[in-house]
This record gives structure tokens, C-alpha cells and sequence, in this order.
């Protein structure tokens, strides 16, 4: 389902002469259909920039990331933007809020731009709401307010309402309290059930050892320390 063939990286750092850092260099991974991987390695060795050239955030100079089929590293920006919608999740860990939205159609509205009716997907954005326990009073209003952990709820909520092939979760259990994060852990182990093919950066290792099937130290990826 995610297939990375042999990527590489470098920033150009324009206001520096426009010097060029190598960050990554020879990436290859596969992440079949059901399986968790964690993107390991020391900080700095690359975790976050494979996941955002995976979601196409950031551009990749070599290689091939297949998605579906779909090679994000070449594709358009309408083709990305219709993998975002239909195929591949991400889970950030910070919620990106739309001021004046409400919580509820926050968490629908990938349910509602993918052709669900908009009661059939606010019945859902309800259910998650509920078994994340983010009180009902506040499903209403806009997220805006809300503390960390609620934000970082209704976030969770919203990646999971639509039932995406893959996903891209960037420490999903930041903090959440217990009862929160053995809920976040049965909503990805559902998820892979259902055959998603999830790659994930997990600092809480007891969750990632929990729900991860294997490890990819990302160091073996940066140029001059790759083996
Ligand atoms: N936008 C950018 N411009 C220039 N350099 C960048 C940019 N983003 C990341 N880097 C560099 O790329 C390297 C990898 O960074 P990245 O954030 O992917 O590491 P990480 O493994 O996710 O680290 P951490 O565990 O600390 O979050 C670092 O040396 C970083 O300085």
C-alpha cells in the first residue's frame, strides 16, 4: 500500500548561499496493507521529513513514493490532493483550527467532502466524539479554545472518521491520559484490522511497541552515517 523506492533529500537553505543540506539518501520501505511501522532513529535523523514527503508537504529530489499506486514525488497537486481525500490519513499532532467551525463538523468533514450525507457523517463524528470522551457540551463550539489533550482528541477524531487505506500518524498518544491513549491504541489496531497500512513516529515507546509490527531506524537513511 506504501512503497518508498530509493528517496532522497536535500534543503536548500536560501538565506544561506543557498547552501545544500542532504538529509536523507537511498529510503526504501514497504508497508503492505495491515501492517504498522515506526519510524525510529535519534532526533534529526529524518522521521518527520519522510512522513511529510510521504504526504507531499515536502518535495523529494529521487525516487519514488507510491501510495496506492499513486507516486506522490511525481504527481500533481490535484492527484495529491485526491489521495489526501480518499486514501491516505494524517494524523498531526496538533490540530489545525478553523475558527468558527464546530467541533462536530470539524471531525465530519472528511466524511461529508467524500459524499457521505451530512447526518450519516455527523452520527459518526458523534460516536468518536463520545468514545474520546470530549463532553458533549462542547461538540458545538469551535475547537479553538479547547486544551491540548481535547484538541489533540478532536484531531484523532477527525483522522479516524473516514476509514482511510493509509495513514501517517505523528505521535498519536501525546499527551493523553491513560484511559485516552488505550482508546487512541484500539482505534489504530482497529484501523489495521480493516487492512490500513499505517507508518507512524510513536516517542511513547510502550504504544509503539504495543501496535507497531516492525521498526525502521531512519538513521540508515542519512547520508554519511547510512551503513
Ligand atoms: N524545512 C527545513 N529546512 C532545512 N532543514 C530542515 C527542514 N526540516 C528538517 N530539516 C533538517 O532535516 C533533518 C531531519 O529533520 P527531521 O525533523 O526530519 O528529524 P526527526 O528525526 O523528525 O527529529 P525529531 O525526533 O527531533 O523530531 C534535520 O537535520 C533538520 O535540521
Amino acid at each position: 500500500m506504501i512503497r518508498i523506492e530509493n528517496v532522497s533529500k536535500s534543503f536548500t537553505l536560501h538565506n544561506q548561499s543557498a547552501t545544500e543540506i542532504p538529509v536523507m539518501a537511498g529510503a526504501s520501505l514497504h508497508v503492505p496493507a495491515g501492517e504498522c511501522i515506526a519510524l525510529v532513529g535519534a532526533s534529526g535523523s529524518g522521521k518527520s521529513t519522510l512522513m511529510r514527503m510521504i504526504y507531499g508537504n515536502y518535495l523529494t529530489a529521487t525516487g519514488r513514493i507510491l501510495v496506492d499506486g499513486v507516486d506522490v514525488a511525481s504527481a500533481e497537486p490535484r492527484d495529491i490532493l485526491q489521495l489526501r481525500r480518499h486514501t491516505l490519513g494524517y494524523v498531526s499532532q496538533f490540530l489545525r483550527v478553523v475558527p468558527r467551525v464546530s467541533t462536530l463538523d470539524v471531525v465530519a468533514e472528511p466524511l461529508m467532502i467524500t459524499g457521505r450525507t451530512r447526518d450519516a457523517a455527523i452520527a459518526k463524528a458523534q460516536s468518536l466524539l463520545e468514545r474520546l470522551n470530549i463532553p458533549e457540551r462542547l461538540w458545538q463550539l469551535s475547537p479553538t479554545t479547547f486544551s491540548g489533550g481535547e484538541q489533540q482528541r478532536v484531531n484523532i477524531a477527525r483522522g479516524f472518521a473516514y476509514p482511510y487505506p493509509a495513514m501517517l500518524l505523528d505521535e498519536p498518544t501525546a499527551s493523553l491520559d491513560p484511559t485516552n491513549r488505550a482508546t487512541v491504541l484500539t482505534m489504530i489496531k482497529e484501523a489495521k484490522d480493516r487492512g490500513t497500512a499505517i507508518v507512524g513516529i510513536f516517542h511513547d515507546h510502550e504504544a509503539r511497541d504495543q501496535i507497531c509490527d516492525r521498526q525502521i531506524d531512519v538513521t540508515g537513511f542519512t547520508p554519511g552515517l547510512a551503513a
